[in-house]
């Protein structure tokens, strides 16, 4: 690695640090005032939560809106030290036992009344209807289709939006895809269903030839695309994608008769889009960005209302999402419209060019997706990720603009905004981690963008600093989907090989076959420790190793803290016992050893993201109103976080670095046997 950068931090940010600027005295005054007035709602709210609800969550968390409600109490990772609120602080020895919570607090933890867990997803099962119902934020109950996604394409004719939600969502779930078109011209070409994935299989053995989200029926897990084909447009017109087989965004029906073209009732017209011609299903369709917005900020979060407010402030334009569209008629552009500037990455799954755009002299990131994995057809993961990264418009996710095709016929690229860096090259470069308030400004952003996946039913399974780009005006957005898939409830089984080894939650390490939006809240957890401290917080060379170094820390798990623990696959394994939660060692509330620091209110929220009960987990809406955002020292202003020398300039390929293998690469790496321990379950 090159030597590190210094931070350059802007001249008006030290004029904040000595806290002369006017501006920064408004800044106080004015979140004097909000926290205030959180601090005696937080009161009252305080006193309605007292019955039953355990320190450490918010008074600023609103009452829970999930349907099933079991309170958060605390396992042995997620018992705070205090709730920040006025609590004595405790000796050393006592705050030991309490993080920990196995001997004492667990037996209180596991009294927990059932009635008040918390309930991962947001959907509820109606026994008496096939169907599913999700609790909308504000609106209330909505039906869901739990196999959701149908993307129909008329064949020939070569319209098709994958653009906006309004178009992509589909009749019941928030992933579907429901695409009519004029098909008069459909006439007399045949009929291609890309038929309903089977949920992934437990994974037994992998080979890493196959597409990975194949098992056993691996050929339904792909979209064949013919080599010879001139453009994923082309290939579609000639009906050479066959099959998809999830039951989400990769699922695809093409069909070619008229009659059956379209679901008209209620179809209203995309809006924004280069060819306004595309009917889609309106009515039936979840508007994703509507949801967003009815999502709407009042009553949870620190708001920023002046340009010098903290970060949090929710721009209010991701709620109109401007429609993006492959226009099919006119066919996508090829990337000879762009001039490629440099090469900055290149990951498992695709290379990343730094380019600019010839047409608008923007500069832009190129994503190629790799195809030689994929030896017959386009990857379902790239469908995934292209489908969700078009249809979802928020702050925190980066954005893909549109769909490009290579000049050398099969490969498609994504063209997506262009960021400065990712969060792990800056804090290779970075000398000191970054203090509470930036961090406090980082997992805002990160939080806000979690948040709304899950909120559209979407699982990132890959949350990693290298997955989080970052830019020099403070912005923080989450990439590369290419693991991420739709949840639906009751949960299904899936496969555990996601999430990269260090940041991957004990419950996929531990052989779960349901999982749901939590193992992307322990992520979080990881990535806010990596923050604080500038290094992976567990760092394990398998998954042994890893569960090694999350029990040593956070104490060896057991039924009374997590129930359903002793039934995991994984839990027969025999490791060291650890009876406390030694997780405060690392992050102290006062340092004079320079080691990272952190108040009982920010080592509650990791303790809470770190919980080993996936249904204590907290979760990313909670997580949001938690009592350190509010607190001293406030989360700073994206406008004055550090800047650095744009990383995302240099090619960046060649720079290796301490890193955990991604799910892919530890499987090549476990075909090849480079890695002694096989893992608990091959
Ligand atoms: N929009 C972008 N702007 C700038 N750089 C980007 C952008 N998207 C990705 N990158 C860079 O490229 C790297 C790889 O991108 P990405 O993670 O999407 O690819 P991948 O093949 O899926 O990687 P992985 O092996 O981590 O799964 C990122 O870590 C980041 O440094």
């Amino acid at each position: 690695m090159a030597p590190g950068y210094e931070v350059v931090r802007p001249a008006r940010e030290r004029g904040l640090d000595l806290g002369t600027s006017r501006r920064s005295k408004e800044y106080y005054h004015h979140r004097h005032r909000d926290l205030e007035r959180r601090r005696d709602n937080g009161r009252s709210k305080g006193r309605d939560l007292s019955n039953g609800y355990s320190h450490g969550r918010s008074p600023h968390q609103p009452p829970r809106r999930r349907p099933s409600g079991r309170t958060e109490d605390s396992g042995p990772s997620e018992v705070s030290s205090g709730s920040g609120s006025g609590e004595p602080l405790l000796k050393d020895k006592d705050k030991e036992r309490r993080e920990n919570g196995v001997p004492g607090a667990s037996k209180e933890d596991a009294k927990t009344s059932p009635s008040k867990k918390r309930k991962h997803s947001p959907v509820t099962r109606d026994r008496n209807d096939s169907k599913l119902q999700a609790r909308d934020a504000v609106s209330g109950i909505r039906e869901i289709n739990p196999v959701a996604a149908e993307i129909l394409m008329y064949h020939p004719h070569p319209l098709l939006d994958l653009s906006s939600p309004s178009s992509i969502a589909g009749v019941h779930s928030p992933m579907n895809l429901d695409v009519s078109v004029d098909s008069q011209k459909a006439q007399g070409h045949e009929e291609i269903r890309i038929m309903d994935e089977q949920e992934e299989e437990y994974p037994t053995t992998r080979n890493i030839l196959k597409s990975r989200w194949a098992d056993a029926d691996v050929e339904e897990e792909k979209v064949f695309v013919p080599k010879k084909r001139v453009s994923l447009v082309d290939s579609i017109e000639r009906g050479s994608i066959k099959k998809v087989t999830s039951p989400e965004l990769g699922e695809v029906l093409v069909y070619n008769s008229v009659g059956s073209s379209s679901r008209s009732s209620g179809s209203g017209v995309v809006q924004g889009s280069a060819n306004r011609n595309l009917e889609v299903d309106m009515g039936d369709s979840m508007d994703v960005d509507k949801e967003a917005d009815d999502d709407s900020p009042a009553g949870h979060r620190l708001y920023s209302d002046s340009e010098s407010d903290v970060c949090r402030s929710r721009s209010p334009d991701h709620t109109l999402s401007p429609h993006r569209c492959i226009n099919m008629l006119q066919g996508c552009r090829t990337v000879d419209e762009f001039e490629r500037l440099n090469t900055i990455n290149e990951g498992t799954y695709g290379i990343v060019f730094r380019v600019r755009d010839k047409r608008t002299n923007e500069i832009v990131a190129l994503k190629k997706v790799k195809m030689e994995k994929e030896k017959e057809g386009f990857p379902l993961t790239s469908l995934r990720e292209i489908n969700i990264l078009l249809s979802f418009h928020h702050p925190s996710i980066v954005e893909v603009k549109e769909v490009v095709v290579g000049s050398g016929d099969k490969d498609i690229f994504m063209v997506m905004e262009y960021m400065e860096h990712d969060l792990k090259g800056v804090m290779e470069t970075m000398k000191q981690p970054y203090s509470q308030s930036e961090v406090k400004c980082l997992m805002l952003q990160l939080l806000e963008g979690v948040k709304y996946l899950h909120d559209n039913w979407v699982l990132h399974r890959d949350l990693k600093t290298s997955n989080i780009l970052m830019n020099n005006r403070g912005e923080l957005k989450i990439c590369d989907f290419g693991l991420s898939r739709q949840y639906g409830s009751p949960s299904k089984p899936y496969t555990q090989l996601v999430v990269t080894l260090w940041y991957r939650a004990p419950e996929l390490l531990l052989g779960a076959k349901e999982y749901s939006t939590a193992i992307d809240m322990w992520s979080l957890g990881c990535i806010m420790a990596e923050l604080l401290s500038k290094g992976p917080l567990f760092n394990g060379k398998s998954e042994i190793d890893q569960l090694d170094k999350i029990f040593k820390t956070l104490g060896t798990p057991n039924e009374d803290i997590w129930p359903g623990y002793s039934k995991l696959p994984g839990a027969t394994i025999k490791f060291g016992k650890q009876t406390f939660n030694r997780l405060r060692h690392k992050f102290r509330a006062v340092s004079f050893t320079g080691g990272p620091t952190l108040s009982e209110a920010g080592f509650d929220l990791l303790n809470r993201l770190l919980t080993y009960d996936p249904e204590k987990r907290i979760s990313a809406d909670d997580a949001l109103n938690h009592e350190w955002f509010c607190e001293l020292p406030l989360p700073r202003s994206k406008d004055f976080m550090p800047t650095f020398p744009a990383l995302n300039e240099q090619d960046r390929r060649f720079k290796k670095h301490m890193k955990s293998p991604d799910p892919l690469e530890e499987q090549l790496m476990k075909e090849q046997g480079s890695i002694a321990d096989h893992g608990l379950f091959d």
